[in-house]
């Protein structure tokens, strides 16, 4: 049995003065284990006509995590603070991607900001630096720490009675990792929370109107997703969806 094509849009990065499309090696390697299918490279080219094209073959799109973050005129915010990293060619790919492939049925799964992508390409908003929101704590990992702690549980999230997770967890309250700033201020139309954490800030969230599974993290399940239950059930339940879209499109 074929495995299903699940595309994973680039970061445009700069090596050596040249940019590069490229994206990172747990992400390919939880959907090539974790949900046993064959990852596909989409560059960020904001091309329009090569997204239909490629949508045409694919059963999923996983949209991974980056350091960049999506450019605040595309959800109505103020102009971004000095300092902080975009990537206009993921944006114009991505945003596109997620309303094409919703309207296809196609699965997607977002994570951390390919979550917060999934939301403001529904038309939902962002905070910016939730940090320096009242009342909420700071998401933020301490980037001179070994990765291995930086990735480590940070906090607890509520997972909502009834929720995929809840169910996928058998608990009502897991523990993750948080590596963001930016965070969802206002959820996307159609879209329905399946967790919160301590402060309150949405963390997972899914849409029921969809053709395909649409479930998207601000944690980062791909870092070991071996070692976690959660992360394991999330990849294979993603991995099934896109299965099914596989079976259906060669019917
Ligand atoms: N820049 C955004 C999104 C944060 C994010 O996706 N981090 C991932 C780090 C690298 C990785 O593990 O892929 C924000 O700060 O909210």
């Amino acid at each position: 049995m074929k495995r299903p094509v699940v595309g994973i849009p680039c970061d445009i990065k700069l090596f050596h003065a040249f940019p590069f499309h490229a994206v990172g090696e747990k992400y390919i390697t939880a959907l090539t284990s974790g949900a046993g299918a064959l990852p596909w490279l989409i560059p960020s080219l904001g091309d329009d006509a090569l997204l239909d094209e490629t949508l045409g073959w694919l059963d999923g799109i996983l949209l991974p995590g980056s350091p960049s973050n999506i450019q605040p005129h595309l959800y109505g915010g103020a102009p971004s603070r000095a300092g902080m990293l975009h990537d206009p060619g993921r944006d114009a790919s991505t945003l596109p991607l997620v309303v094409r492939a919703v309207e296809r049925g196609l699965p997607v799964l977002g994570i951390c900001r390919g979550a917060q992508e999934v939301n403001v390409a529904l038309g939902g908003e962002l905070y910016q630096h939730v940090q320096d929101e009242p009342g909420y704590f700071d998401h933020r990992e301490s980037s001179d720490a070994p990765l291995e702690r930086q990735y480590g549980p940070a906090h607890h999230v509520n997972l909502t009675p009834g929720g995929w997770l809840a169910e996928w967890a058998g608990s009502e309250r897991i523990e993750v990792n948080s590596l963001h700033q930016q965070g969802v201020k206002r959820l996307a139309p159609g879209l329905v929370v399946e967790g919160v954490a301590e402060d309150g800030l949405v963390e997972a969230f899914r849409m029921d109107a969809a053709r395909g599974f649409l479930l998207a993290l601000q944690w980062h399940p791909e870092w070991q997703y071996w070692n976690n239950p959660v992360s394991t059930a999330i990849f294979r339940a993603f991995g099934d969806a896109c299965r099914s879209h596989r079976d259906k499109r060669l019917e």
